[in-house]
């Protein structure tokens, strides 16, 4: 068996179980101080973050089927090869919806602290059929207190170019959606999913939530924040590679006609996903292109809507 089910270290441990409830497997990741991570095989996905206390991070709907070949409805989900319906394939392209394997070259440096999962993802013969292109995508999953770093890398192992986009597709959990603010995006162009795509400017100090919203910001800086004002919690996003930013919020309406989501579970969540969707990559063969994206949660008593997310201070 690989070293991933192996102790990383003395307090810091990475295990592959089976989950009970669905039947398929996972890693467990827990670093020294507590806090704690699960990332199926399936998909990909980061299915749960915890900090040392056991409150949980990300958002999960209760309605989520664990039931290949459904997307996960929550955690954390790598868009690839397609971002929503930007092409020929089903909306967020079939990445989420593949079992990925344990990456047994991830050729990359080890971590600090090493509690750290590499997963790998290449083409069966029927993707082969809808998108005919040979590629590794590659992600790496740590975990080290208050933060959640992910690595997505694709490389062309096919003998001619091709060209895909990619998102890191985040649901943060959330007190109240119409408590939280997005704090980074202000004056930033992007297009409104809701409004045929159409080009707009972000006019207000930071983006609040009274009805769904829907957009992919462009040219984002490389960190953004979420502040919660009830929890008085900040998620710090931090990103390369990626130059737009993804904001969803389904809304009452939205949420009623997902399957998958409770009626009411908008009001817990926002999803905000590191992305490279307006101007798609173009990978020649034997290129690799890298991402990405961390999460930080910190405590913040941040109420002017003045924060820095760069710094973590609050502005002068
Ligand atoms: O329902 P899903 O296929 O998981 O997509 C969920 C959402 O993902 C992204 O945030 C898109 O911008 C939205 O348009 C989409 O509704």
């Amino acid at each position: 068996m690989s070293n991933q089910s192996q102790p990383a270290s003395a307090n810091s441990m990475v295990e592959m179980v089976m989950d009970s409830t669905s039947g398929l497997q996972k890693f467990k990741l827990r670093e020294p101080k507590g806090s704690s991570a699960e990332i199926f095989l399936y998909g990909g996905q980061v299915t749960s973050w915890k900090n040392e206390r056991g409150e949980e991070l990300l958002f999960m709907s209760s309605k989520a089927a664990f039931k290949p070949p459904n997307p996960i409805r929550g955690g954390i989900a790598i868009c690839y090869p397609q971002f929503s319906n930007m092409g020929s394939l089903d909306k967020h392209g079939f990445a989420r919806n593949r079992v990925w394997s344990i990456d047994p070259n991830p050729s990359l440096p080890p971590s600090k602290d090493n509690t750290v999962v590499n997963l790998l993802l290449k083409p069966t013969n029927e993707d082969m059929k809808i998108w005919p292109h040979s590629f590794e995508l590659r992600l790496r999953v740590t975990l080290e207190a208050g933060k959640l770093q992910l690595t997505p890398r694709v490389r062309n192992t096919d003998s001619k170019p091709f060209t895909f986009t990619l998102a890191v597709h985040t649901y943060l959990s959330v007190s109240d959606i119409s408590d939280v603010r997005v704090e980074g995006l202000e004056t930033l162009d992007y297009f409104d999913n809701l409004l045929d795509q159409k080009r707009f400017t972000e006019q207000g100090d930071s983006l609040t939530f009274d009805s769904e919203v829907d957009r992919v910001y462009l040219s984002t800086p490389a960190s953004l924040a979420l502040i919660d004002h009830e929890k008085k919690r900040t998620f710090v996003i931090r990103k390369s590679g990626f130059p737009d930013a993804v904001v969803w919020n389904p809304w009452d309406k939205k949420s009623k006609a997902m399957v998958d989501f409770g009626d009411d579970e908008y009001m817990r969540m926002v999803s905000i996903e590191a992305a490279a969707v307006e101007k798609p990559i173009t990978l020649k063969p034997g290129e690799e292109w890298t991402g990405y994206q961390e999460l930080e949660v910190v405590s913040s008593s941040y109420f002017s809507g003045q924060m820095d997310p760069v710094n973590l201070k609050v502005k002068s």
